[in-house]
């Protein structure tokens, strides 16, 4: 096709979810057809985008503040693969490079549609099986003709770092990406692991989310702002309000995160393409190499490949503003035109070269062999052509011992993967296991997906210490980051009960409270558990959880409640009735959100800062500030108290997250020795302030609506 074919663009809408829920909030979204229109909630206008697919997946709620879905169904996971996994299996089968990645908002059902949850399984999962039926179906009915060989690659860019997942051993400044004039662009050193069935695939999609969790923990990273890429071209992007969040903080800082790079610079690359869809005759330059992520995905956004984007967002008005955004994003992207090619397969080159050989040898056997005007006795025609026949069948016999060669060592390498996998297999099903009957305690990530990935256990009589991977002694159970300090706490199993002691000085909160110092505190099925300030954990205690459980059953440890409890033991009231309450207390409310967001990564900073010795001291604070439209209300600020000058600072809520990102990331620099001291002068230093230091007691900021 000479002016390339459109990146498909489909956008989903989900149900609200509890949060939304309980904050009342109405629906601002409506579908009819292909066309999604978004209500704003301040005054009722709205906007209408028409995509390839609009599915209505939000169902039949009931408390719609506009008049809804027009008649439309839910969408469910099997229509959206009929959809849109179909095509891409299909595009790949006949020989297309093919894309489908997620983008959207944090929450906002990316994974749902990509990986799905439980029984409802998303796209990936049932593609993977789709493979391999296919590929049993073609050997069942021509068993000779074809050859399959599957294998997958699994990538996580963050922070500018690709970082392999089959691998445990990551170079540390991460793979390289370079551009194969061959076969395109091309992560150096990436495992490629050879599959045979697609419970293959799930166990190793299983092992690299271990990997994934392991890594993030230790960076006391948030890894859902990482950036997931599966080699089918399965792509699951990091949550994108939180690129503008950080975009939006006015802060000179941002040009240094690296943390968001690749999600603003993937805009840029589809703005881009947009742009020279839109004008094919200006020279528009595509910034694919100012991030690794838009390096990698090239091929997929304006180049050779059939791609395919889903785009999910909330029904909810309290999301509108990001709604809006994705909403955006996604009509950009739809302009942006690939050139999709069929991609030869080294060995099907070798195939046809085979036969157009095969077939000029025959032509020239077929007018007696010799080169036309040659003049041979009938003895010469039959030598000549006894000669070529000869030649066709040693080459043909050369060949086919080739092919029998590749797909020997294929058949190899498959055992090889196969028999590697079944050893982790076998300690992976050795801790399921044990986790059956033995306490231990579960890991809990803001990203649900790597929550309950690590496991710890309590053995029966034993004695068990965790301390601080970067000042190892004797623990055994060793974390790193900021405030694990060495023999930071110990549990011991006696006859099944478990008592837990932590050192003086050494933070660990139990169920919320602050136990630092304390000892024979009995641990109990389902307690929650923080050591330092990044580490949450939660309590497994098989036997009591079957023989005690509560008459409402045990509830779910989830980051969120992990996060109100911390608050509500530090005086604020989290339980709310949203429909009871006022305006005033809903403010109040979501004052309270913002608050519990931003606490801990207060308490971060502050061991962050000790751990650097910066003498900085932070401080959560509520402050009133004018707006624009509201009058005065009343918004979470950090408070930054210089120890040494006593000067102090107020940083905005988004200002203050993004530094400690880059506190975080000065601070890994920090422990593998590669910290450069100058990264604490001036702009490069997330500690410091560009604003002359004044009383706090700002007169004025403009600040979005609540
Ligand atoms: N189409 C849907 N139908 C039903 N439930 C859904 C749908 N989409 C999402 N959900 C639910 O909404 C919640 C959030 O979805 P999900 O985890 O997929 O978000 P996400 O965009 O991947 O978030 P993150 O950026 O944190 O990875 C999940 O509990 C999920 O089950």
């Amino acid at each position: 096709m000479a002016d390339g074919e459109s990146v498909r663009v489909a956008v989903r809408v989900r149900p609200f979810n509890q949060r939304e829920k309980d904050r009342d909030s109405k629906l601002c979204v409506r579908m009819l057809g292909p066309t999604t229109t978004v209500i704003n909630p301040e005054d009722g206008k709205d906007k209408s985008f028409t995509f390839d697919f609009s599915y209505w997946s939000h169902d039949g709620y009931d408390n719609c503040a506009v008049s809804g879905t027009d008649g439309a169904t839910y969408a469910d996971q099997k229509k959206v693969f009929d959809d849109l996994g179909q095509g891409v299996l299909n595009n790949a089968y006949e020989g297309y490079n093919s894309c489908l990645f997620a983008y959207g908002q944090t929450g906002a059902g990316k994974s749902y549609s990509m990986v799905g949850y439980g029984v409802n399984k998303g796209i990936v999962p049932i593609s993977c099986d789709e493979i391999f039926k296919r590929i049993e179906e073609q050997k069942a009915s021509s068993p000779d003709k074809y050859q399959f060989q599957v294998t997958i690659q699994m990538l996580e860019i963050y922070n500018e770092q690709v970082r392999d997942l089959f691998s445990k051993t990551n170079p540390s400044g991460g793979l390289k990406v370079r551009m194969n004039p061959k076969s395109g662009v091309e992560v150096v050193g990436l495992t490629e692991w050879p599959v045979g069935s697609y419970q293959e695939i799930d166990e190793r999609i299983e092992t690299a989310t271990k990997n994934r969790t392991v890594a993030s923990t230790n960076m006391n990273a948030t890894s859902s702002r990482a950036h997931t890429v599966a080699k089918m071209n399965l792509v699951d992007l990091a949550g994108s309000e939180r690129a503008e969040s950080t975009g939006a903080t006015g802060d000179r800082l941002k040009e240094g995160a690296a943390i968001n790079l690749s999600l603003t610079m993937l805009g840029n690359v589809i703005t881009a393409l947009a742009e020279r869809s839109n004008n094919p005759n200006k020279k528009v330059l595509i910034p694919y190499r100012d991030s690794k992520l838009t390096c990698i995905l090239q091929d997929a956004l304006g180049g050779n490949s059939k791609t395919i984007m889903v785009c999910a967002i909330s029904p909810a008005d309290i999301n509108f503003e990001e709604t809006v955004g994705t909403l955006r994003y996604a009509d950009r992207a739809k302009q942006i035109k690939n050139k999709p090619k069929v991609n030869i397969d080294p060995t099907e080159m070798l195939i046809q070269q085979l036969k157009e050989e095969n077939e000029r040898l025959k032509q020239q056997m077929g007018t007696g062999g010799g080169p036309p005007g040659t003049v041979m006795t009938e003895e010469e025609k039959e030598a000549m052509k006894k000669q070529l026949e000869d030649e066709m069948a040693a080459k043909m016999a050369e060949n086919e011992k080739m092919l029998a060669e590749m797909s020997k060592s294929w058949e190899e390498k498959l055992k090889e993967a196969q028999e590697k996998a079944a050893a982790e297999g076998g300690s992976a099903q050795s801790e399921q296991k044990r986790r059956e009957t033995e306490p231990h305690i579960l890991n809990i990530n803001e990203d649900p997906v790597l929550s309950r990935a690590i496991c710890y256990f309590f053995p029966l009589g034993e004695e068990i210490n965790i301390g601080n991977r970067d000042r190892p002694g004797e623990e055994e159970i060793l974390l790193g980051g900021v405030s694990i300090r060495p023999d930071h706490c110990r549990v011991t199993n006696t006859d099944g009960k478990l008592i837990m002691g932590v050192r003086e000085e050494c933070k660990v909160l139990l169920n919320g409270a602050d136990v630092t110092g304390k000892s024979d505190l009995e641990l109990h099925h389902n307690d929650r558990l923080l050591i330092g300030t990044n580490y949450y954990f939660v309590v497994v205690h098989p036997s009591e959880r079957d023989t005690s459980p509560p008459e409402e059953g045990w509830p779910e440890v989830t980051w969120d409640m992990f996060q109100r409890e911390i608050a509500k033991a530090q005086g604020l009231n989290v339980d709310v009735n949203w429909a009871a309450m006022t305006e005033e207390e809903k403010r109040r409310a979501l004052l309270n959100d913002e608050l519990v967001q931003v606490m801990p990564r207060v308490q971060e900073a502050n061991a962050l800062s000790s751990e650097l010795k910066r003498d900085i001291n932070f401080e959560t604070k509520v402050t009133s500030v004018m707006h624009k439209t509201e009058g005065t209300v009343s918004v979470v600020m950090v408070k930054v108290i210089n120890e040494v000058t006593s000067a102090e600072f107020i940083w905005e809520k988004d200002k203050f997250i993004n530094r400690v990102y880059l506190m975080r990331e000065l601070y890994s620099k920090y422990l593998e020795g590669t910290l450069d001291p100058s990264l604490f002068n001036g702009d490069q230093d997330p500690f410091w302030d560009p604003i002359e230091p004044m009383n706090i007691g700002y007169s004025t900021i403009y600040l979005k609506p609540l």
